[in-house]
């Protein structure tokens, strides 16, 4: 049986008007639908009807196949009609200003005349995998923004969408939630979400029970009387009495010591408090919502954490992914940022630069949304024109030894890409192929040329 639901090929526009080298091209390339157009006026005709997603053009062609007024025409056009196009131009011997000028308009790259089929080859296949990129953001951008998501949370990963989902589900429920997560990952965004859909009337108190230290915890959590130690010098209430009618956020909770562990546990059990130094005990309806980014059931296995305490405060327990878990998270989570943080401070405008773009993608956030935004809000500041660069972000100029030539960044982002796609699909040599938008057999050859495992 033939597969008549075989993905279509991706199209690659050849703007040529040397038909030897036309042909030449058009059986260079496998996996890919060629079109190829010798002058503007079917160049354009192709593009509107074909939409291919990169274009390789030569600037001379007719009526001036010695300059490069008609090619540059025929880039503006494509670039006004389509701006999303990967645009490679060649050029000749010494054009060096021509490809400045390519590039300085929007053209994604340039090769060198007499063509290097191989190395032409390898732009292409980067620009397609870029392509594809984009578009996917672009696509999870739009699933994001079908609505409000709770709380504010920006996603568009299946595994997030699920916690949303299930902190939806719980909110208007009077039960106690556990958030597990690394740093960063936005469980107090998603505790502070969970708050509002509940649509408990009170406030939404937050306490970092790591950051406070462990003298003046208690005093924090349950308030204090005049006078009850030195420098009580008025009466105050506590983070749980704030929380009234409301949702109390206990961040860090495996931080808390365990004298103050049974305390909790009390008021968990009782739901009364007394001030330290009180007498009256204080009845509190809150609701309790607590997180850490600790393995809490080794800290129960070791008894550092109380097991009834777990209990009282667990009864629904959500895992959050971390940003390396939510494929497509981060970029779309960076232009967000950036776009926030770029209009904040008056340089609106910006936007990633594809080998920015590329170094997020690779990343593995080991600090998560919090290390995103810090990194972003840095490249803000840093980015010197519209385009924030990888090296503004800090992420790969650091990480790699100077490149030795063009050649060599080139292979270093194919690798990269390559081996980002393969884990992305599970060593599955077909699935990689798609994401980045190449035959098996292209595939084959690069991982081989590349030394590759699947
Ligand atoms: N999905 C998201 N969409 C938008 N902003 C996010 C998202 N996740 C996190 N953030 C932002 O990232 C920062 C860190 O998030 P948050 O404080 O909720 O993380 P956390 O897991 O509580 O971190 P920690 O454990 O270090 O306290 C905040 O500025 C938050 O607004």
């Amino acid at each position: 049986m033939t597969d008549s639901k075989a993905a279509p090929l991706p199209k690659l526009l050849v703007i040529e008007d040397d038909a030897g080298l036309q042909r030449q091209l058009r059986w260079a390339y496998e996996g890919y639908q060629i079109l190829t157009a010798g002058d503007r006026e079917s160049a354009i005709t192709l593009l509107r009807a074909e939409e291919p997603a990169v274009v390789t053009l030569d600037l001379g062609l007719p009526p001036d196949p010695d300059g490069t007024s008609e090619g540059f025409a025929v880039l503006e056009t494509i670039l006004a009609l389509k701006p999303d196009t990967k645009v490679i131009v060649a050029s000749g011997h010494g054009a060096r200003e021509s490809m400045l000028r390519a590039i300085a308009m929007g053209a994604w790259d340039f090769y060198q005349k007499p063509i290097d089929i191989d190395a032409l080859g390898l732009i292409v296949a980067r620009a397609f995998h870029v392509h594809a990129l984009e578009a996917e953001n672009r696509r999870l951008a739009a699933r994001a923004g079908n609505g409000p998501t709770l709380g504010g949370i920006i996603t568009g990963a299946d595994e997030m969408l699920k916690v949303t989902r299930t902190i939806e589900r719980v909110a208007p429920a009077d039960v106690s939630v556990m958030l597990l997560g690394a740093s960063g990952t936005g469980k107090e965004l998603l505790a502070r979400g969970l708050h509002e859909a509940s649509r408990r009337k009170g406030a939404f108190v937050a306490i970092n029970c790591a950051a406070i230290p462990e003298t003046l915890l208690e005093s924090e959590l349950f308030g204090h009387e005049k006078g009850a130690f030195t420098g009580a010098v008025k009466t105050t209430e506590g983070k749980i009495e704030q929380a009234q009618g409301g949702t109390l956020f206990l961040d860090e909770i495996g931080d808390v010591p365990l004298p103050l562990q049974v305390k909790l546990l009390r008021f968990l059990q009782e739901r009364v408090i007394e001030r330290i130094g009180g007498r009256k005990p204080i009845a509190v309806d809150t609701r309790v919502v607590c997180a850490t980014h600790q393995d809490i059931d080794a800290m129960v296995a070791a008894a550092t954490f109380r097991e009834d305490l777990y209990y009282r405060l667990a009864e629904i327990v959500v895992r959050i992914p971390s940003l390396a878990e939510r494929p497509g998270d981060a970029g779309l989570l960076a232009r967000h940022l950036l776009h926030k943080h770029a209009t904040a401070m008056k340089l609106g405008g910006k936007s990633f630069a594809p080998d920015a773009l590329d170094a997020i993608d690779a990343w593995q956030w080991p600090g998560n949304v919090r290390e995103l935004e810090n990194r972003v809000k840095r490249a803000v500041i840093m980015a010197e024109g519209k385009q924030v660069t990888a090296a503004d972000l800090d992420l790969a100029p650091g990480d790699a030894p100077e490149p030795i030539n063009l050649k060599a960044v080139r292979e270093a982002a194919d690798r990269r890409a390559i081996a980002h796609a393969l884990a992305r699909a599970e060593g599955n040599i077909s699935g990689t192929a798609r994401l980045l938008g190449i035959s098996r057999p292209t595939l084959y050859d690069l991982m081989r040329a590349y030394d590759l495992q699947p």
